[in-house]
């Protein structure tokens, strides 16, 4: 076990435009040469807030304010030479033109162009939290295909998600199999990105969705990630040991619950916020709250670290 002690790390996303700010870290620094958000160790006695706008002023030149910043997520990683707790925060308003007032170069990249091999290896979960929305929309029951994919169709109209999962467990694989086929058309023709649920075989036969979701069952059986790094590869996880094991598999993103007890799945009594807070902690991968919750719980799903909601019941039209 390691005895090197953990350093705090205020790090500020800046968005301006649809774009990031992004510096290039000096090459004689740790991790110099690579590619980082501005940000520095936080002081003695002061808040991440207060860290952050200050690095962010002596780095760039930029002004923020303490109360534009909003949590994105926490990743804890160990470098060997050293341990990092990364605070992540973000801010869609800063004053001022940037500079690197430290010699580095700084300029804003769209965040769909963040390439993980330019940056540290602690910054992959901030990537995908970028990248990520903060609704992951499941598709809930239906009384037959034909009935799933007008409801679907419909969901896609009212709700527009940007991240949608097929979730199907009831039918065999077969028809689940027919029901992808026509969601996926109906995904792209509606500009979502669509997840499938179930085996890595799937995106063989489906190449054309975004990636694979792991029910628990299915995330147990491997060891390693089980889809390339061209696709998302998302774990459903209940506790602690899931968790370590989805981010042993290097999944993108993860969902845990149930937060509160949900109708889907009866019996099962909900975590509580406090409990999905110390789970995210503790998880270091963008994780998105399930179970009994609405759009309006984001802002309490972000505010215990969480990515965003994912769910049935705040999209899907009920039968
Ligand atoms: N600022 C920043 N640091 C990052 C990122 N990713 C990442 O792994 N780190 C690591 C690299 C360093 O080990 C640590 C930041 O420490 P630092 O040395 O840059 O902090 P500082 O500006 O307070 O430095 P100094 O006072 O010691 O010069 O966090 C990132 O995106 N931004």
């Amino acid at each position: 076990m390691t005895t090197v002690r953990e350093i705090h790390v205020a790090v500020g996303v800046i968005f301006r435009e649809g774009k990031v700010l992004i510096a290039r870290r000096p090459d004689h620094v740790h991790q110099g040469g690579l590619l980082e958000f501005p940000g520095g160790k936080v002081e003695a006695g002061e808040t991440v807030q207060q860290a952050l706008v200050r690095e962010i002023f002596e780095e760039t030149g930029l002004r923020i304010a303490p109360e534009a910043l909003e949590p994105v997520i926490e990743v804890r990683h160990d470098y060997g030479d050293k341990r990092v707790f990364l605070d992540v925060w973000e801010a869609s308003s800063a004053e001022g033109i940037p500079e690197g007032r430290e010699g580095q170069k700084v300029r804003w990249v769209e965040v769909g162009k963040l390439a993980d091999s330019d940056f540290p290896a602690a910054n992959r979960p901030i990537i995908r939290a970028l990248r990520l929305p903060r609704q992951y929309a499941i598709t809930g029951a239906a009384a037959g295909v034909e009935a799933y994919l007008e409801q679907l169709e419909q969901a896609l109209h009212s709700a527009g998600p940007e991240l949608c999962l097929l979730r199907a467990p009831e039918l065999s694989d077969d028809t689940y199999a027919q029901l992808a086929a026509w969601s996926l058309e109906s995904c792209i023709a509606n500009n979502v990105k669509l997840m499938l649920h179930g085996a890595p075989s799937l995106l063989e036969q489906f190449p054309g969705a975004c990636g694979l979701h792991l029910p628990w069952h299915q995330a147990r059986q491997h060891s390693v990630r089980p889809v390339s790094g061209d696709y998302l590869l998302a774990v459903s996880c209940h506790s602690a040991e899931e968790i370590a094991h989805a981010t042993q598999l290097q999944a993108d993103f993860i969902t845990l619950g149930p937060v509160r007890p949900t109708p889907s799945h009866p019996g099962a009594s909900g975590m509580g916020w406090n409990r999905f807070q110390e789970l995210v902690a503790a998880s270091g991968v963008p994780v998105y709250a399930l179970g009994g919750l609405s759009l309006p719980d984001i802002a309490e799903a972000r505010s215990r670290g969480g990515q965003g909601v994912a769910g049935i019941s705040f999209w899907w039209p009920s039968t």
